[in-house]
Order: structure tokens, then C-alpha cells, then sequence
């Protein structure tokens, strides 16, 4: 579920008397995600009387409201530059977002599209193809934003959480704090960088067929390495749900699609089994954090930090000639 605050018929107009979008006709609250809330919009249109669909989000919680500008600057750079990305809408003094009852919320382009259960090869091409073009874009936008879930924080968390709980959930998983430390150490820090999304799971895409007509939920976006992007849908997308098999076909055919919008290095190649490590560190570590602290009577449900402990164990007997192009 994920509508944390009701919001009435009233609020629900006045807000959208604010922005130039004509006047408001439904308002739909949307179970998935997590972090925030999320409401889809339809307004008439107001004179071009052609119904207009948008995303309402009212920032709950994880999101610090300062970073807001970061993320929603960047829809709006990314969308000008042509990439599948939503635009913010802005009010009628420019605002990208406003405030209701003290929690921030933005309105924002509605794209169609549905997240894929099954990706087919096209599709990972295409989800390739499409994240080198927003890391292209991405090089002129002004902003910056650490990324602070990076190997120090996947040593942290997973400490904090101490070996004794880990073994709770699982026996095999204590033994990712070692690995955390050790990939820590090896970690580049010289590789080209951009803005990264950094969390491009597939609930995250948006496709209509083999076309990707969406990137949502930028809230992780930051300055990172651009390779480290390419190793997260790499570990996300290639597996099945529990970790244990990987595909082939659908990590050549995401290497190839990056490859044919934004050619990687030799160096970035060659980094790409540690980047997809630390991708699975990166979800191991909140995946274990948020299982205790969600607790297991919560409406949410907890995701396995296991499924990316096992990926992790195949990365690490990978090695690069995964990520090289068969021979012609
Ligand atoms: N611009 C958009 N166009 C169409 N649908 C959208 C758009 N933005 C969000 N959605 C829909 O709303 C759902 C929730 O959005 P989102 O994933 O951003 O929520 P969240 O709570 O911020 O995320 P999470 O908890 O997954 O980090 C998406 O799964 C998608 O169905
Ligand atoms: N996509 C992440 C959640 C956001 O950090 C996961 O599946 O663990």
C-alpha cells in the first residue's frame, strides 16, 4: 500500500487550483510503492478540454525535502532532453512543488506504460539503451548529490545490523559484511561519472512493448559512477526472483543496448564484476536493515535480502568476459 495521508475532495482541488492543468475530475490512490504516496490525477483539461492524466506525490518519508529541488530539476533536464523521463509540473509561480498540511507534494506527468514481470532480451536492449541516454543528458545538469548509499554505508549498516541478527534471517548471510569490507577496499574511484538513478528495478521502467516510455522514482538519484548504474539493472533484471539463476541473454543484450548509445570503456568493462558486487552489497544492506526495522506484523512486505546475498555469490565468481560482447 502506499497512501500514507487522506486527502479530500478539497484538498484535492484546491491543490490543483494551483496549477494550470484545468480542474480536477478523479483522484486515485496507487497501492504500489512504498516510500511516499502516490494518487493518480485526472483534470478536464481546462480549455483544450482534453483529459489530462498525472502522478501526485506527497513526499512521506526517507525523502529529505531540501534534496526535492535535486530531484525534480532533474525530470524536468532529463524530459528536455528527450529522455522517457516525466516532467514536473509546475505551479502558476513556477513552484515544482508545494505543501499541504507541512508535507511537501509534486505533481507530475503521467506516462504510460507498465513495469515488466517477464524481460524479454528486446526489452533489457531497450532499458540499456535508455539509461545511457539519461547518464548522456545527465553530463549538463547543474546539480550535485552524493550518493550516500555507497560501500562506507554498506559496511555500516550491515555492522549495525551485527553478524547474530543477520544469521536470523539467514546463515549464509553474515558472511556479506566480510565481502562488503574487502569490495570497500577494491572499490574505483575513477570512473567517468554522471547522474546515476542508481535503484532502476524493473517497477521502476515503464514499457509499452518493447519500447521504454518511462523512468520513475528518481528518489536515489545522485553523482556516481556511470558503469555502477549499469551493474545495478544488471543485478536487478538478469536473475530470477530468488537469486539463483541467471540469464545470459538478457545481461548481453542490456551490456549491448548501453554499448550502442554510450560505448563503455575498457576500464568500465573490466570494473563491472565489482560494480555488480557492490550493487548487491547496496541492496543487502537495506534489504537487512529495513527487515528489522519494518518488522514482521508491518502492512509492508519485507524484501529477502537473500535473493541479492546469492547474486552476490555468483558475481563473485564471475568473471569479466560476462560483460564482453560474444565475437561478431
Ligand atoms: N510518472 C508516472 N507515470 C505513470 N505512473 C507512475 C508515474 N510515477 C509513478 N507511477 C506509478 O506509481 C507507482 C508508485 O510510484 P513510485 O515507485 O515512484 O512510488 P514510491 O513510493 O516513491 O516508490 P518506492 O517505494 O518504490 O521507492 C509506480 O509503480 C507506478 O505505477
Ligand atoms: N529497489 C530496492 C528498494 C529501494 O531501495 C530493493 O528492491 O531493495
Amino acid at each position: 500500500m502506499a497512501v500514507y495521508t487522506n486527502l479530500g475532495a478539497e484538498a484535492l482541488s484546491e491543490l490543483t487550483s494551483h496549477y494550470d492543468v484545468g480542474r480536477l475530475v478523479s483522484a486515485k490512490g496507487i497501492a504500489e510503492g512504498v516510500s511516499n504516496s502516490n494518487w493518480l490525477i485526472e483534470t478536464d483539461g481546462g480549455e483544450k478540454r482534453a483529459r489530462r492524466q498525472f502522478i501526485l506525490t506527497m513526499y512521506e518519508r526517507r525523502i529529505d525535502i531540501a534534496e526535492l529541488p535535486y530531484f525534480l530539476d532533474l525530470l524536468d533536464h532529463l524530459a528536455a532532453a528527450g529522455s522517457p523521463v516525466p516532467r514536473t509540473i509546475h505551479d502558476r509561480t513556477g513552484a515544482t512543488h508545494r505543501a499541504i498540511d507541512g508535507k511537501a507534494v509534486a505533481l507530475i506527468e503521467f506516462l504510460p506504460g507498465i513495469s515488466p514481470d517477464k524481460p524479454t532480451k528486446e526489452q533489457l536492449f531497450a532499458v540499456g539503451e535508455a539509461l545511457a541516454g539519461i547518464h548522456l543528458a545527465a553530463q549538463s545538469f547543474p546539480g550535485h548529490r552524493e550518493n550516500r548509499l555507497g560501500p562506507s554505508e554498506w559496511v555500516e549498516t550491515l555492522a549495525r545490523c551485527g553478524e547474530d541478527r543477520l544469521a536470523e534471517i539467514n546463515p549464509d548471510l553474515p558472511r556479506t559484511l566480510d565481502v562488503a569490507r574487502q569490495v570497500k577496499e577494491e572499490w574505483p574511484t575513477d570512473l567517468p561519472r554522471s547522474v546515476i538513478h542508481s535503484d532502476l528495478f524493473p517497477d521502476n521502467v515503464l514499457m509499452v512493448g518493447d519500447r521504454v516510455s518511462g523512468l520513475i522514482d528518481f528518489y536515489f538519484a545522485c553523482n556516481d559512477m556511470m558503469a555502477y548504474d549499469l551493474a545495478v539493472i544488471h543485478a536487478a533484471w538478469c536473475f530470477d526472483e530468488s537469486g539463483n539463476v541467471f540469464n545470459k541473454e538478457l545481461g548481453r543484450a542490456l551490456v549491448a543496448g548501453y554499448d550502442s548509445r554510450r560505448a563503455l570503456s575498457d576500464e568500465e568493462r573490466r570494473a563491472l564484476p565489482l560494480l555488480a558486487k557492490g550493487a548487491c552489497l547496496r541492496f543487502v544492506a537495506s534489504r537487512a536493515f529495513d527487515w528489522f526495522d519494518t518488522g514482521a506484523e508491518a502492512m509492508v512486505t519485507r524484501k529477502d535480502p537473500m535473493q541479492f546475498a546469492r547474486r552476490l555469490d555468483f558475481y563473485e565468481k564471475a568473471d569479466n568476459s560476462l560483460f564482453t560482447p560474444p565475437a561478431a
